[in-house]
């Protein structure tokens, strides 16, 4: 029996974003520019708009103007591409968030393509993909950052840990995977076909839930003392009526098991927004450094 140390994403982001307002003020005292953040919304969807409120209210804390579009959910390719070319050529934003998933009828890698690789603060863009993956400077995805952030915070060195991260999405499991080779991390990516997927668990000294589904990963599936970071955010069925939040991880039967995990809410989450306010900082100082 290990004692499980809770890593708390949200004291974390916390301090990161006070961290961030104080930098924005000096840039804007520096070069007279405030850094711009556009999200756009496209359709209804509740749990989206959620998360697009949070963004903005975050954004003009730390000191940066917020931006957002919301267009119908009829909105048609042509009308989300012609968003993005604006925001592309409007000199007051500095960052593009489009959030995803977008309506079906939308080819999501066709409005990535077209976002300003210098304002994507997603990181999504097959150039800011191929720069982190080569290890040039890049816009790096934000949940993928947060998480890193949160182990070396943890851990210290990452160096020659074994990590394995269950899901191969490219928005967490790819650019995560890069992120932790870069940190000298021996790493698996599992996914649905993986053979034996609870014994490749059980290698990981640094075990991701990024999978989507709702306490998949199992308490006995954890090597006693790992360290486990849980991505997913499910919003799942209470007992009794209600519902709410649970990762991709057994949160009580890790208890014990494992050394520290994050906690859902309040881990991984409020990183993911932290980081995207870094990343529109980092591409503001790029850009006015680049005379634009
Ligand atoms: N282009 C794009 N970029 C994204 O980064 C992106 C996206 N699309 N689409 C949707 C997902 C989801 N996402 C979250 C961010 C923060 C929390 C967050 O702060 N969660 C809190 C509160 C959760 C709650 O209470 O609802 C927590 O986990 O503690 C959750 C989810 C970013 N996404």
């Amino acid at each position: 029996m290990v004692e499980t140390r809770l890593i708390d994403g949200k004291a974390f982001a916390e301090r990161m974003r006070l961290r961030l307002a104080d930098e924005v003020a000096a840039f804007v005292t520096d070069t007279g520019v405030t850094p711009g953040l556009a999200v756009v919304l496209v359709g209804e969807d509740p749990a989206s708009a959620v998360y697009v409120r949070n963004k903005g209210r975050q954004t003009v804390e730390a000191g940066m103007n917020s931006i957002e579009h919301k267009l119908p959910a009829t909105a048609t390719q042509a009308d989300v591409l012609a968003l993005v070319r604006q925001l592309n050529d409007d000199p007051a934003v500095h960052g593009i968030l489009v959030q995803l998933p977008l309506p079906v009828p939308i080819d999501a890698q066709a409005v990535l393509a077209t976002i300003d690789p210098a304002k994507d603060v997603d990181g999504f863009h097959v150039v800011n993909v191929g720069r982190l993956s080569v290890g040039l400077d890049a816009l790096v995805p934000c949940t993928p950052l947060g998480c890193v952030m949160l182990l070396k915070d943890a851990l210290g060195s990452l160096a020659g840990l074994e990590a394995v991260v269950v899901g191969r999405s490219n928005i967490v499991g790819k650019p995560l995977a890069q992120l932790l080779l870069r940190e000298d991390c021996t790493v698996t990516i599992a996914h649905s076909r993986t053979r034996d997927l609870p014994d490749v668990c059980r290698r990981a000294d640094i075990l991701i839930g990024a999978v989507g589904r709702p306490e998949m990963i199992r308490g006995d599936w954890i090597k006693p003392g790992a360290t486990v970071i849980d991505v997913g955010i499910n919003r799942v069925e209470k007992a009794g009526g209600g519902t709410r939040l649970v990762g991709d991880v057994a949160f009580d039967e890790a208890q014990g098991i494992a050394g520290r995990i994050t906690p859902v809410p309040g881990g991984v989450g409020p990183m993911t927004i932290a980081c995207l306010l870094q990343n529109t900082l980092t591409a503001a100082r790029r850009q006015v450094a680049a005379g634009g």
